[in-house]
């Protein structure tokens, strides 16, 4: 059987899974693995770190993408080719609308589209849309837990700062076609930020698979820009949801 390129991984190590959990932080991706019955640390190469384990009966993929779309299309790719159909992001972001609060729960239902990756799979006219059965199962899951979410359109971009309107306090520079982006994104009513929804919500939509994601939100940046929270508090609530959405799409 035929490994694929990066994971290393072949169609019998996934175990007929069909549904990954794709956070961006490896680190992440071990913490959810604990809570799966029998996980198991398949590959740890290069910013993908992936586990399997048993949710309800089924086998899950956990798979770490790491930052931003080129890698987060590998990842897809690779665990389309071992048999992956639906995909999961669980994520962190900053939220740019004042009604948002640190530690909500945002649920993406499209993205815009300031990545580059995407644009390899199709043109700009095409949406960054997510998958709506698996984006109704992370809404049906926030409600099986009684937790508050906000759910709406992420504006997904390729850099964290120029492309997120950060004017950092090495240069302060950011390019005038980006200057005033944050401002036009609040107008829109844009939620938040953050770095893989787009490329992965193109990418799935334009090759058949299924994709959703949901995303703690680190800090609001009509408030502050630098963090000031429990990011495992955060995580916590957020995983809680990605779980229980996978059940739900897997029963
Ligand atoms: O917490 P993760 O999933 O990595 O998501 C967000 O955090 C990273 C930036 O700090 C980007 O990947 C962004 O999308
Ligand atoms: O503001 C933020 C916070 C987390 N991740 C992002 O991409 N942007």
């Amino acid at each position: 059987m035929e490994k694929v390129f990066h994971l290393g991984l072949t169609r019998h190590d996934l175990q007929g899974a069909t549904l990954a959990i794709v956070p961006g932080d490896p680190d992440r991706s071990a913490r959810i693995s604990t809570f799966l019955d029998n996980p198991k640390c398949l590959a740890q190469t290069r910013e993908f770190h992936v586990y399997s384990g048993q949710l309800n009966g089924h086998t899950v993929i956990v798979c770490s993408t790491g930052i931003g779309g080129p890698s987060t299309s590998i990842a897809v790719e690779e665990l389309a080719q071992l048999g992956i159909d639906t995909f999961l992001r669980i994520g962190t972001t900053g939220a740019i609308q004042p009604h948002i609060n640190e530690g909500d729960i945002l649920i993406s239902q499209a993205s815009v589209r300031l990545d580059g990756a995407s644009q390899h799979f199709a043109p700009l006219s095409f949406p960054a849309v997510s998958d709506f059965f698996a984006t109704q199962a992370l809404v049906n899951a926030c409600t099986n837990l009684g937790i508050d979410f906000h759910i709406g359109i992420t504006a997904s971009s390729d850099t964290f700062y120029p492309g997120q309107e950060r004017y950092d306090t090495y240069s302060g520079y950011v390019p005038k076609s980006l200057q005033g982006s944050c401002e036009e994104w609040q107008k829109l009513g844009v939620m938040n930020y953050e770095m893989e929804s787009a490329t992965l919500f193109t990418m799935c939509a334009a090759l058949g698979l299924r994709a959703a994601c949901v995303a703690g939100v680190l800090v609001n940046r009509t408030k502050q820009e630098i963090p000031n929270v429990d990011h495992g508090k955060i995580e916590k609530q957020s995983v809680a949801v990605v779980l229980e959405a996978a059940s739900l799409l897997l029963n």
